[in-house]
């Protein structure tokens, strides 16, 4: 996938007084009340939708939110407009309106009426169920709402549906917008080309969801470093007994497979030595410390333990440039989450000198924002699953749609 074309490619000619519809992930987390848990997606959206307003653009935001079956009150984009309006500035929130719909001839009615520079937030795209059958005619009605297309959904653009894939070939151009360019360029660009070392530190639960960036970064990295459920499943492969810690029984040879690969390329693959594990799977059960290879019936291993964070800190401190994907351990419970934390820390002074940090989106991601270390990191990614895909050397429906640079 070669570069695409930026929307700072766009000057005030090429956007003054134009429709540019604007796809902007707004998938972000609401509690019972409907109040916004986590704003990083829609602060993350704003530089593009600025520098849009800036230069007179007629702003047309579209979003999904969640994954309605049809028209759900609950998925409504509407909680989101104060937020964006407050993050927007206060001149321009009184141009920030609401569509009832996202295609049709009353959206049309509301598209003439933003004035340059002004906002107008679309309702949730997945309303229809053509958006992620990517229906063309669909596609078509969207593209009929503007002049031209920005797509900053990185957290979308491993899905071809229609605002995100089908709609960029009736609308040209089709530009990236500022975050989905700093995500490829962190993602793409640090990782197929980091100032080395480069570390990948791997963890989640399961090998199975892993593979295919396990296999990916062994070409790319010299040091891995592996933590969370999954490694179970390596030391079971060895023939270490691992009680009742989560193992993938067939993915046991694959295991094998990959240490073996590991040792081919040259890359030094390190596994937790020691090991917190726990008589049950609860925040509250009895936990103790053991070397991982031995992990006595009946207990299960939830956290990487003292002796695996210095070892994995001092091989990090060789590093100029770590990715991570994949909490260290079950960090959702107190007792087992400071694995995880260790490593946050570890990431965040090692930025504090210049080495490239980038957290590869998911719940690692949330688990940085717990530690309150998120402004610490070179890169944290909006996007789980995009991310996860990008580093597995796949190529984004939504970003391929998009104009050559
Ligand atoms: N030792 C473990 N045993 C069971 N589950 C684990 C363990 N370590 C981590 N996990 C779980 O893995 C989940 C995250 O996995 P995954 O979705 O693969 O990561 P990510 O979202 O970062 O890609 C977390 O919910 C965490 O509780
Ligand atoms: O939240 C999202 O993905 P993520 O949880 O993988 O980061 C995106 O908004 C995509 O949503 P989807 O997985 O319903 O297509």
């Amino acid at each position: 996938m070669g570069a695409k074309r930026s929307v700072s490619d766009l000057k005030e000619a090429d956007l003054k007084g134009k429709r540019v519809f604007v796809r902007v992930d707004l998938n972000v987390p609401l509690d019972d009340n409907l109040k916004i848990t986590d704003d990083t997606r829609v602060r993350a959206a704003v530089p593009t939708i600025k520098y849009l307003m800036q230069h007179g653009a007629k702003v047309i935001l579209s979003s999904h939110l969640g994954r309605p079956k049809g028209v759900t009150p609950k998925y409504s984009l509407k909680p989101l407009v104060p937020r964006l309006s407050e993050l927007l500035g206060v001149e321009v929130c009184s141009s920030v309106k609401m569509a009832d719909d996202c295609i049709g001839e009353e959206v049309q009615k509301l598209v003439a009426t933003i004035p340059d520079g002004g906002v107008l937030l679309l309702e949730n795209v997945r309303f229809y169920k053509e958006e992620e059958k990517n229906d063309p005619e669909f596609a078509k009605k969207l593209a009929l709402l503007a002049d031209l297309y920005v797509n900053d959904a990185f957290g979308t653009a491993h899905r071809a549906h229609a605002s995100t894939e089908g709609v960029a070939k009736y609308l040209k151009p089709s530009v990236a917008g500022f975050l989905m360019q700093k995500e490829l360029d962190y993602l793409v660009g640090a990782v197929s080309n980091p100032k080395k070392p480069f570390a990948a530190i791997v963890g989640g639960s399961k090998v199975s969801s892993k593979i295919g960036v396990i296999e990916s970064l062994l070409e790319k990295v010299d040091i891995l470093l592996l933590g969370g459920g999954m490694i179970f499943t390596f030391y079971k492969a060895q023939g270490h007994s691992v009680g009742s810690s989560l193992v993938e029984e067939d993915k046991l040879e694959l295991a094998t497979t990959l240490i073996e690969k590991a040792k081919a390329k040259g890359v030094s693959l390190l596994l937790p030595t020691d090991v917190v594990i726990a008589d049950k799977f609860a925040a509250d059960a009895n936990s103790k410390l053991v070397p991982a290879t031995a992990i006595p019936d009946g207990w299960m291993g939830l956290d990487i333990g003292p002796d695996a964070i210095k070892t994995f800190s001092e091989a990090l401190d060789t590093t100029k440039t770590v990715i991570w994907n994949g909490p260290m351990g079950v960090f959702e419970f107190e007792k087992f989450a400071v694995g995880t934390e260790s490593i946050a820390k570890k990431l965040a002074a090692l930025s504090g000198k210049g080495v490239t940090t980038i957290i590869g989106g998911g719940d690692s991601v949330a688990a940085v924002e717990k530690a309150g270390l998120a402004d610490k990191m070179s890169h944290i990614s909006t996007g789980g699953g995009a991310s996860l895909e990008l580093l597995e050397g796949k190529t984004l429906p939504g970003v391929l749609a998009l104009d050559d640079a």
